[in-house]
């Protein structure tokens, strides 16, 4: 199969070559700039020479037409007018960034401060959370790849919400994330100076994950809640580790949440619930597509304490972009995807 990839230039789109390189069924893929026509891929990026040494394609209706699929890791307010177009011409259609999540257009608007796409492509696209949505993604033309700190948090607390083991009233989570997860552009806060030796909150209630994560509880558990959510930037580069706090439901116990969270994911490759409490880090996952997923049930309070895992880069984008696209097209999950964690 052909794959386009426009934002290939991005880490996004860097991290997708690294999986599609290996993936049986590609047989080419092509790279697509807004901002460096002709440059000669292997130039920009030294680490791919002699693999790489093509250059960047404009971004072209025509071309992209040709294409099986075609990847967008732009940043967020691209897509929304990029892609709309390319619906029903032929290829599937993948979006990494916010632009086709939220449902509600005025939502979008509030969180992103950016114009949405239009109403009828957001209708039409798909959530792709993989592991929840599979039955949609197959059947998908256009997908809206969730967000890095969403997919953490949802493939945590899903389970738990939708067999009511937990109260979905005081949700509290409390997110960390690696700096990739900020995009390849520099900026005062990922300035290394400034970030190195520092922990910082960022976003406070205020991210654009938020309504995100609140739409798929409800989509997928059934529940409508507000959650409190807030975002800390950690001084490495891969990684998330979303913590979340709750209240269970009456005579639960630890056995009942890890039996469900054992029976939701014991037929999906990339989950893994984690047993062990000092395995639980973001060097478990980094450079591999799995969501680790750890509960603890504090007994005196009554709280549990649940923990997703991902490489914000994978799991949380390109991985999970690529996952979809074994949906879509048929092919078994983890065509291409299997890669042993970095661990180091
Ligand atoms: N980084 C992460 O961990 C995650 C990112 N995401 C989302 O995925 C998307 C990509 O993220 P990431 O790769 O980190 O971002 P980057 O900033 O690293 O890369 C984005 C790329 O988009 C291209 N681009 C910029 N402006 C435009 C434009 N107007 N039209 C077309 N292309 C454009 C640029 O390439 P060029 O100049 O060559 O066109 C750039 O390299 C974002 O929406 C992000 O929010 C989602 C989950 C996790
Ligand atoms: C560390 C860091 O800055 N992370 C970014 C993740 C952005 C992202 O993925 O944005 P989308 O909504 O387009 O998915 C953030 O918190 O905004």
């Amino acid at each position: 199969m052909k794959v386009g990839i426009i934002g290939a230039t991005g880490y996004g789109g860097l991290e997708m070559l690294r999986f599609l390189h290996n993936h049986k069924e590609v047989e080419s893929i092509g790279l697509f700039t807004s901002s460096e026509e002709g440059t000669i891929f292997s130039d920009k990026f030294p680490h791919l020479t002699d693999l790489y040494n093509v250059p960047l394609q404009k971004i072209d209706y025509d071309a992209l037409a040709k294409y099986d699929v075609v990847f967008a890791s732009t940043p967020s307010g691209v897509s929304s007018s990029l892609f709309p177009p390319l619906v029903g011409l032929g290829p599937k259609l993948i979006d990494l960034s916010g632009d086709f999540r939220l449902k509600d257009l005025e939502s979008y608007n509030y969180w992103y401060k950016k114009t949405p796409a239009p109403q009828e492509a957001v209708n039409k696209s798909v959530y792709g959370l993989t592991e929840w949505n599979e039955h949609a993604i197959r059947q998908s033309e256009l997908i809206a790849n969730p967000g890095c700190y969403p997919t953490a948090v949802l493939l945590s607390l899903l389970p738990l919400l939708k067999h009511k083991l937990i109260d979905p009233n005081f949700l509290i989570i409390d997110a960390k994330s690696g700096i990739s997860g900020a995009g390849n552009k520099p900026s005062q806060t990922s300035h290394f100076s400034e970030a190195n030796e520092s922990f910082s909150i960022y976003k406070i209630n205020e991210h654009q994950h938020i309504p995100e994560i609140e739409q798929a509880i409800g989509l997928f558990a059934g529940v409508d809640t507000k959650i409190t959510f807030n975002t800390h930037l950690v001084p490495m580069t891969r990684g998330i580790l979303a913590t979340s706090y709750a209240h269970v439901t009456d005579g639960v116990t630890q056995q009942q949440l890890i039996d469900c969270l054992n029976e939701t994911y014991k037929n999906h490759p990339f989950v893994r619930v984690i047993q062990d409490a000092n395995a639980v880090g973001t060097n478990q996952v980094k450079g591999s597509n799995y969501c680790d997923i750890y509960v603890k049930l504090d007994e005196r309070t009554k709280r549990a304490t649940i923990i997703g895992v991902i490489d914000n880069l994978v799991k949380g984008a390109a991985g999970q972009a690529i996952q979809n696209m074994n949906v879509q097209f048929g092919y078994p999950q983890q065509t291409g995807l299997q890669l042993v964690p970095y661990f180091i």
